[in-house]
C-alpha cells in the first residue's frame, strides 16, 4: 500500500522547500502545494517540486463563478496535478464545471468545512447546526456534482465514508499525540483518520517544523 501522507509544503522559499522534499521523499506519499507556495512560485515552482517524482496535490481552494473556476482548471492542466481542491460552498454548478474542465487523471475534491473552524465560527458565518451536518450536506452536494471526493476533518471522515463508499477523502488537521495544535480546531491523530477511511493524510507543521523532520515523518509512518 502506498504511503497516504502528503506533506503540506507551506513555505515561501523554493530552495528550502525543494531541500525539505528531497530529505523526506522516502517517507511521504506526495506533496501538497498550497496558496503560500503557489502565490510565491506559480507554475515554475510546481515543476521544480515535481522533479522529486512524487504526486503533486495542488491545493488552490478555488471558489468563484463556474466560468472562472473552469478557466483556472484549464490553466493548470499542464501541471498534471494528482489532486486539486475547490470550495464546496461555491455550489453545484461550479463544482460540475470544475470537474469537466480538469485533466483526465486529476482528482477534484471539495473543501467542506475548514479544520480551523468550530461550530461557533460556523454560526458566525450564518450557518446554524453542527460541523457534522455541514460537512455531510456539502459532501452530498460534491457527490451530486460528480467530484471525486471531499476534504474534511478526521472527526467527520468516518461518517462520510460510510455514505460515500468509493469517495476519495482528504483529511488535514492531523496531529500526532503531543504535538502543538496551532490554528487547527477539529483535530485527530493520523492513525485515527486512516482507520476511519481517509485516503490522503495532509500533514504540514508536525513534520516541517519538527527539529528533525525525517524522524517526525518516520514516527508518523510507524503509527499507520
Ligand atoms: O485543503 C486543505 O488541504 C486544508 C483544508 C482544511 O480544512 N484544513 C487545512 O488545514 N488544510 C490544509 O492542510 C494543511 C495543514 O497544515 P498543518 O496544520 O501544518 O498540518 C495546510 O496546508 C492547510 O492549508
Amino acid at each position: 500500500m502506498s504511503n497516504p501522507v502528503y506533506l503540506a509544503l507551506d513555505v515561501p522559499q523554493l530552495e528550502a522547500g525543494k531541500a525539505l522534499v528531497e530529505k523526506l521523499k522516502a517517507h511521504i506519499g506526495g506533496v501538497k502545494l498550497g496558496l503560500e507556495f503557489f502565490c510565491a512560485h506559480g507554475h515554475h515552482g510546481v515543476h521544480e517540486i515535481a522533479h522529486c517524482g512524487l504526486p503533486i496535490f495542488l491545493d488552490l481552494k478555488l471558489h468563484d463563478i463556474p466560468n472562472t473556476v473552469a478557466g483556472a482548471m484549464q490553466s493548470i492542466h499542464v501541471l498534471e496535478p494528482a489532486i486539486v481542491t475547490v470550495h464546496a460552498s461555491g455550489g453545484r454548478a461550479m463544482m460540475e464545471d470544475a470537474k469537466a474542465a480538469a485533466a483526465e487523471h486529476t482528482k477534484v475534491v471539495a473543501v467542506t468545512m475548514l479544520t480551523s473552524l468550530d461550530e461557533r465560527d460556523l454560526k458566525r458565518t450564518g450557518v446554524d447546526g453542527s460541523a457534522h451536518d455541514q460537512v455531510m450536506r456539502l459532501a452530498d452536494l460534491a457527490q451530486e456534482a460528480g467530484l471525486d471526493g471531499i476534504v474534511c476533518s478526521g472527526q467527520e471522515v468516518g461518517t462520510v465514508h460510510k455514505q460515500w463508499k468509493d469517495g476519495f477523502f482528504v483529511v488535514p488537521g492531523l496531529r500526532p499525540t503531543g504535538s502543538s495544535i496551532g490554528d487547527q480546531k477539529r483535530v485527530v491523530t493520523p492513525r485515527q483518520a486512516r482507520n476511519d477511511g481517509a485516503s490522503v493524510l495532509v500533514i504540514g507543521r508536525p513534520i516541517s517544523k519538527a527539529d528533525d523532520p525525517v524522524a517526525a515523518a518516520r514516527a508518523i509512518e510507524a503509527t499507520l
